[in-house]
């Protein structure tokens, strides 16, 4: 009780308590010098650097809080945020890039009766995204009371693969990453729902009720959140070059802005440092040795503000 307490004043993130996206959310928050100190019996953790909560609930809960504005931020994937019934109030402010998976349509592969997302009509289908499924058949069969609804969606809060084998459903509706639970069940995807990946959402409408104070945090948040995610997609590349080089060089790094050109004790030679994109480095790196470029070294990021 003592905690709740202190709860007053302070900005609440929601934040995955476990599963899949759990790992990912306390290394972006810590990335982003934001710390807490967490009791492992409790759900609440108060910043220790920042007038701030987080509270740990289970994914598929935070678009709840986020919406009702218990909680002004929260990270959660868009499956859970689309799948609430309540979600007018989430605006997704941010793609985290981590949580990217898909929610399929999927059914036994050797099925001699069923081939097609048509074929499941009238039958069963178990998953843990009820809504978004029952979505998806009523427009599939064409209706628009759910009460109308051939198609029987039955809810399991997991293990949704098994489903068919244990002969409980025709076809299932879950999420698909690299695709190896649901072929080592013996399934095959027909028909993708969804894509999704883990976001920051937010309640604006709460946002804008805040002290001036909040208000301010709730930005350096998202902005220290951004430049952990701008840190992972580039990289730092440095290198000299004979000055008669630089407009070709150039052209391959020209950085975010422009690449910063220093003197070197090196006559007709320059030393060029600019931001690069991690994905296209080794490229990058070769056609700066095909250009002339030597001592070229790309370093880290591990935070930024650009
Ligand atoms: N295989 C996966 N690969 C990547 N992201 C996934 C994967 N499975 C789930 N996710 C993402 O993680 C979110 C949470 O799923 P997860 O299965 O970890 O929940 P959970 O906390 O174990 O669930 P519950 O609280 O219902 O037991 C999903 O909504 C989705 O956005
Ligand atoms: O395509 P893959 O990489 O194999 O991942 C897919 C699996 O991951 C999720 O489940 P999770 O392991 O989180 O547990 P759950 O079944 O309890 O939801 C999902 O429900 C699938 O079972």
């Amino acid at each position: 009780m003592e905690l709740v307490n202190h709860l007053n004043d302070r900005l609440l993130i929601a934040i995955p308590k476990k599963g899949r996206l759990y790992e990912k959310c306390s290394k972006i928050l810590k990335d982003s010098d934001i710390y807490f100190k967490k009791n492992p019996r409790l759900d609440i953790a108060l910043g220790t650097n920042l007038p701030i909560a987080i509270i740990f609930l289970r994914a598929a809960d935070i678009p709840t809080f986020v919406n009702n504005g218990k909680c002004i931020l929260g990270i959660t994937g868009v499956d859970e945020v689309q799948e609430c019934e309540q979600n007018d109030q989430i605006s997704l402010a941010m793609d985290l890039n981590f949580g990217n998976c898909k929610l399929q349509v999927q059914i036994p592969e050797n099925s001699e009766t069923i081939h097609t997302v048509e074929d499941l009509i009238g039958k069963t289908i178990v998953t843990s995204f009820v809504n978004l499924t029952k979505q998806y058949f009523m427009k599939l069969e064409n209706c628009t009371d759910v009460t109308q609804l051939k198609t029987k969606v039955l809810y399991v809060g997991g293990s949704v693969e098994a489903s068919c084998a244990l002969g409980v459903a025709d076809g299932i509706v879950d999420l698909v990453e690299s695709g190896e639970t649901m072929r080592a069940c013996g399934l095959k995807a027909i028909e993708t729902l969804l894509s999704t990946s883990a976001h920051l959402i937010e309640n604006e409408e709460k946002i804008k009720e805040l002290s001036e104070d909040l208000q301010k945090l709730t930005k350096v948040i998202k902005s220290r959140i951004q430049g952990v995610l701008t840190a992972q997609k580039y990289v730092y590349c440095n290198y000299n070059a004979p000055q008669e080089n630089l407009p070709a060089l150039l052209k391959i790094t020209p950085g975010r802005r422009a690449p910063t050109i220093s003197k070197i004790d090196d006559e007709g030679w320059v030393a060029v440092s600019a931001m690069i994109e991690r994905k296209r480095k080794g490229d990058i790196m070769d056609d700066l040795v095909s250009n002339g470029a030597s001592d070229i070294m790309v370093f880290e990021i591990s935070n930024c503000r650009v």
